[in-house]
């Protein structure tokens, strides 16, 4: 594990300095990965070509980024011509195989390692040799992703960049070198990060990084307040909301992330922190294996009485 010394030195690693990315790749075309691609034409203005095995949900991204490029426009946030431009920098594709030419790749596939290692351990067969391979993953650790990769030359490569929900809108991208993150990848990263227009913390890799760590135990402790009956969903959302200055309330939150993510992220946090405050609570199980995973599903949401 690197000294706390090692940490903070790289973080002062962090510069506006161009990034030098010359096309991106992400591989997703979930809530998360159509964000990602879509800040990096909108803001980055950097090609980008995103991978899901899905052709609906490449489908349904092409469609958010049209709505989120429109909405700029009638906001005067950006031309007509600048979001034709930035548009024709999207393109997508359901092969892989089509990112032998990318030089940066952001994954965010669902929350499952051994998906998560099988892209990486293919990505590294199909992709050049220097590329940089990122995971937009909310809890997994790095080190082991990169892992995957199946060399140290490739693992140096390999970077945590967890953005938040939803991509376009939120400020932050979170920054999480592995063991074996180069200080070069680092710094490439941070660059393109601030590109895109977003403003970058560093997190250690540990399980669930900063955000969920702070974020998931709240979130869970919301939904046991639902399954022991302590009040409706509305009644925990507005107390949050209202009494603690919160733009929403937990439970509404969790159903924008999608259920399952949390669930998953929770298991991480539990299995691998090994102590019991980050159990998932029974009713977040449930509504995960009945299929109600949350907006993005369409699907009920933290409301049902209990
Ligand atoms: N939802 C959030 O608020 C949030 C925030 C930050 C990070 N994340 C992380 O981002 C990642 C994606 O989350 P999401 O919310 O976009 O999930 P999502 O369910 O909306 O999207 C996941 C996408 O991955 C695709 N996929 C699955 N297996 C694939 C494969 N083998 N090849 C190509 N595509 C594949 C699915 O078809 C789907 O389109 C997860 O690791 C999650 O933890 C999520």
């Amino acid at each position: 594990m690197q000294s706390a010394v090692q940490y903070l030195a790289r973080r002062t690693l962090a510069t506006a300095a161009s990034h030098g990315v010359q096309r991106v790749g992400v591989i997703g075309a979930g809530q998360m990965g159509i964000g990602i691609a879509c800040v990096a034409a909108r803001n980055a203005k950097v090609p980008v070509m995103v991978m899901d095995m899905n052709q609906a949900q490449i489908d349904k991204g092409l469609k958010y980024i049209d709505a989120v490029l429109q909405k700029d426009v009638s906001k005067g946030k950006m031309t007509a011509e600048d979001r034709d431009h930035a548009r024709s920098l999207v393109t997508a594709t359901t092969k892989l195989d089509d990112f032998a030419q990318t030089d940066f790749l952001v994954e965010a596939v669902s929350e499952s390692l051994e998906l998560k290692n099988k892209i990486f351990s293919d990505l590294t067969k199909i992709t050049p040799a220097d590329a940089i391979l990122a995971s937009n993953t909310s809890s997994i650790s790095i080190t082991k992703i990169a892992a995957a990769t199946g060399s140290h030359a490739r693992a140096q490569n390999v970077i945590g960049m967890h953005f938040m929900n939803p991509v376009p809108i939120m400020q932050l991208v979170e920054i999480i070198p592995g063991l074996a993150t180069s200080d070069a990848t680092l710094k490439k990263t941070l660059a393109l990060a601030h590109a895109m227009g977003k403003t970058t913390t560093t997190s250690r890799d540990v399980p669930g990084f900063i955000a969920n760590r702070l974020l998931m135990p709240y979130i869970n402790e919301a939904v046991f307040a639902l399954h022991e009956g302590i009040g409706s969903k509305q009644d925990i959302d507005t107390t949050m909301k209202l009494g603690t200055n919160m733009p929403m309330g937990p439970l509404t939150l969790a159903d924008f992330i999608g259920l399952d993510t949390c669930l998953s992220i929770l298991k991480i946090l539990h299995t691998q922190l090994g102590e019991d405050k980050y159990r998932p609570c029974p009713l977040l199980q449930s509504y995960v294996d009945a299929g109600w995973v949350g907006k993005k599903a369409g699907s009920r949401v933290l409301r049902v009485q209990h």
